[in-house]
């Protein structure tokens, strides 16, 4: 299902767990700001409303998406209590190939975290043909995709923790 056919913001707190005693980290890029500072906003905002502590929630910042990769990779290391990262980046189509490459790079770099080490990484990294479908997709028309990706992490979260269960 495309992005337009469904809203990024939308959530039944009836389906997902509570996160109060989940901990969590969000790395975000510095490149296009205005629109990582919007899908930043929608992950902690949701935090918070699905029952996060403000004080659970550790943030750290990169240049860009390519960044991404090592700041999670750190902070999976740095922080072994965590229980989800999630990782913000927007990538916009330039002049270029350079945009096929940050976005293929920081998609298996993120997707190579999630194999090698047992903190789930979300993946909220937007690759947009232009500015306008960022906006769209951070708070606009489409809901925000950083809403999206909390979710995401609070379900991980609590499947982390369960197979930690069956497992003792
Ligand atoms: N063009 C965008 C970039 N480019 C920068 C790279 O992510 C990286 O920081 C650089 O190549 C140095 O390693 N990054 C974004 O996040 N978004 C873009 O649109
Ligand atoms: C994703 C990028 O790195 C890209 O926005 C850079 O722009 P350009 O391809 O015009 O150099």
């Amino acid at each position: 299902m495309a992005t337009e056919n469904k809203n990024l913001s939308q959530y039944d707190k009836a389906t997902i767990p509570n996160a109060k005693n989940f901990r969590f980290g969000i790395v975000v890029s510095e490149w296009n700001e205005n629109i990582t500072q919007g899908l930043f906003q929608g992950a902690f905002d949701a935090f918070i409303d699905c029952g996060a502590i403000k004080e659970n929630i550790v943030r750290w910042n990169v240049p860009g998406s390519f960044e991404l990769i090592y700041g999670c990779k750190k902070m999976q290391e740095s922080f072994d209590m965590l229980d989800a990262i999630i990782a913000i980046g927007s990538v916009i189509q330039g002049e270029t190939k350079h945009f096929d490459f940050v976005c293929e790079g920081v998609t298996q770099g993120i997707k190579d975290l999630n194999i090698q080490n047992d903190i789930p990484v979300i993946f909220c990294v937007l690759t947009d043909n232009n500015m306008q479908q960022s906006i769209d997709r951070s708070g606009g028309k489409h809901g925000n995709k950083g809403t999206e990706a909390a979710i995401a992490a609070i379900k991980m979260a609590q499947l982390r923790k369960d197979s930690k269960f069956y497992k003792e």
